[in-house]
């Protein structure tokens, strides 16, 4: 592969509904959609999926831009690569910024499936047809978290995910276990609690919750061991969990049962990929997180999901959990329940070019002038 132009994209959508965590409310969603071309005019798409402040991890939407701009697409330009893992490989000279590398290693993966004429799913390693999938209900009044609960129900997701914050905890997973005493439950606390909120965490036991996600600060190693000891139900790491490295403490540590895996956490699909095999030689359930992404990543994540591994059904819900109008076509969507994994080459869907330019807040486009011998 010979990348010739780049282009990034800075878009801003409104949400549908305002999404609320315990760190704040989402009204609308910027992101940077990747695009790149190789010397035959062949496309590859990507997306950097940080957030424009440094709330759940420290990269935002303007360190990517210029991460992306001043160190990962010299990178790109410099050498001729056969497979996204060199990319991977190359990036590894330049620590963390971990979405923005993955934005551009995951546009290499596309191109680089286009190229083979295999589907992405093909090329990470995936075998299911079909994936079946979860969805997260942000925090509001407990009965308006029941009523979406049950409108999701409908939909047919199989796994909910319920954003808590220290303060309304109990109340939220009460009032929904009432109703609903035997469903697919966890939550999440995005780092809310701290080590002095256990016997509060310790009073959620009862509710047989599948796990719950990031009491604690992304570095807490010690203390959610500390916390995994004193409670029955799972704890799940994500915010601490940047690299293989992380996974590795937190299993020698006891820190959690399972994990989340998120490409853009953990900086691209083949990180994604020895995090997952590292996982399943150790035996700790996985699942894809999502990030209020575009189709371009969540339709990435699809394929990811689509690898033996990941057995917990994740946070890849349809494009019209968040979006009036996604960028892909067609959009991701429940049928019978289950998402399908694209067959097509590539992402296997078609991109809204035409869309993304016309909510683009900026382009920023560049061509290689370097001149490739090898
Ligand atoms: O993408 C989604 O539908 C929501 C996934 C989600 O919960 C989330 C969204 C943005 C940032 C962090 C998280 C999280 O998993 O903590
Ligand atoms: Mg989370």
């Amino acid at each position: 592969m010979l990348i010739r132009q780049i282009e990034l994209f800075l878009i801003e959508q409104p949400l549908k509904v305002p999404f609320k965590t315990s760190y704040g409310t989402y009204e609308k969603r910027e992101s940077i959609i990747v695009k790149i071309l190789d010397a035959n005019g062949i496309c590859g798409y990507g997306e950097v999926v940080a957030f424009s402040e440094p709330w759940y991890t420290e990269e935002t939407i303007q360190t990517a831009l210029h991460t992306l701009q001043d160190f990962f697409i010299p990178i790109l330009f410099k050498k001729q690569f056969n497979h996204p893992s060199d990319v991977a490989t190359r990036f590894n000279q330049f620590k963390g910024n971990q979405m923005a590398k993955s934005g551009l290693e995951g546009a290499v993966w596309d191109l680089y499936s286009k190229l083979n004429s295999i589907s992405l799913a093909q090329a990470l390693g995936g075998n299911k047809a079909e994936i079946p999938v979860g969805v997260v209900i942000s925090i509001d009044e407990p009965i308006k978290m029941l009523k979406q609960i049950s409108a999701y129900i409908t939909e047919g997701y199989e796994r909910f995910k319920i954003k808590v914050s220290k303060e309304n905890d109990y109340e939220i997973v009460s009032t929904i276990r009432n109703s609903y005493p035997t469903i697919p439950l966890m939550i999440d606390a995005n780092s809310d609690y701290s080590i002095e909120d256990i016997p509060k965490l310790k009073k959620l036991d009862e509710f047989n919750l599948l796990m719950i996600e990031q009491p604690f600060g992304d570095r807490q190693f010690i203390e959610h061991a500390i916390l995994q000891k004193e409670i029955s139900t799972p704890v799940c790491l994500d915010e601490s969990i940047c690299s293989l490295e992380d996974i590795q403490i937190a299993y020698e540590l006891n820190a959690c049962k399972i994990i989340t895996v998120k490409p853009g956490r953990v900086g691209g699909l083949t990180k994604s990929i020895e995090i997952h095999d590292y996982c399943v030689e150790k035996n700790i359930p996985i699942w894809v997180g999502g990030m209020i992404e575009t189709g371009i990543s969540r339709i990435q994540n699809v394929a990811l999901a689509s690898l033996p591994g990941f057995t917990i059904p994740g946070d890849i819900s349809a494009s019209s959990r968040h979006w009036e109008h996604d960028l892909i076509f067609p959009e991701v969507a429940l049928i019978n329940g289950k998402v399908k994994v694209p067959v097509g080459p590539g992402l296997g869907v078609e991109v809204d070019e035409e869309r993304i330019r016309s909510i683009s807040k900026k382009i920023y486009k560049y061509t290689s002038l370097v001149e490739i011998t090898k």
